[in-house]
């Protein structure tokens, strides 16, 4: 599967972010997206996630497939509910998850997902209750859960140690040699080997 951007354009509040920018996204290639505040990288996360509409030209994959059917878009908020245990979030997001597309491939069991951030232990615990760090390794865990080719990322490791983050661009490295593919928006690197970069800046 390929993503394809042509021309794409993308406008907040009535100004125009970004312009003609084209790109393709191969099977197993990640790209980050960098630039300073508000330049309007979130806004290209949302488009290529089919969450907004590009305000010029079009980007998509073949076969017309969704952009919200084939891509998992983790953003900065970690998406889980404070008084419910991490593993009954994490259950929710998995039937949420399956039952909104058809499926494409496995995704990993709640167990195995908690297992790939290293935080099976905190399956029983109130979601609230974990540390800053251990609340974005639990949103990431979301990742796996639902098999999905597509990975928009948007400050993912914001909040993560340096042995998270590492551990977090081996599982990025692993959906890659799967042939997946990864958009992130960084203030920094992930670390990815072979990531290309897409260079936002103001237009004038
Ligand atoms: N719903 C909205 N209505 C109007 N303007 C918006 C809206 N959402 C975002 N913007 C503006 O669009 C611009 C780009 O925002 P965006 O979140 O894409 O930037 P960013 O590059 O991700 O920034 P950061 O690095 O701070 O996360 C900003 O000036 C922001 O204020």
């Amino acid at each position: 599967m390929e993503l394809v951007a042509d021309g794409l354009a993308g406008a907040r509040g009535g100004q125009t972010l970004f312009e003609g920018l084209s790109f393709t996204l191969r099977p197993g290639e990640a790209m980050e997206v960098v630039g300073p505040n508000g330049v309007g990288k979130t806004t290209l996360l949302r488009i290529a996630a089919g969450l907004l509409a590009p305000f010029e030209g079009r980007i998509g994959v073949e076969n017309g497939l969704r952009l919200g059917d084939i891509s998992h878009f983790v953003s900065s908020l970690n998406g889980m509910k404070s008084t419910l245990t991490v593993a009954e979030n994490l259950r929710f997001w998995k039937r949420f998850q399956a039952g909104a597309t058809e499926r494409i491939g496995e995704g990993a069991s709640v167990e195995e997902a908690l297992e790939a951030v290293g935080l099976e232990a905190t399956a029983p615990l109130p979601f609230g209750v974990l540390s800053t760090g251990q609340k974005r390794r639990v949103a990431l865990s979301r990742l796996l859960l639902e098999y999905r080719p597509l990975w928009i990322l948007d400050e993912p490791v914001l909040g993560l140690d340096a042995a998270a983050e590492q551990s977090f661009s081996g599982l990025i490295a692993r959906h890659m040699a799967h042939g997946g593919l990864a958009l992130a928006a960084v203030h920094g690197s992930l670390g990815i080997s072979g990531a290309r970069t897409l260079r936002l800046g103001a237009l004038s």
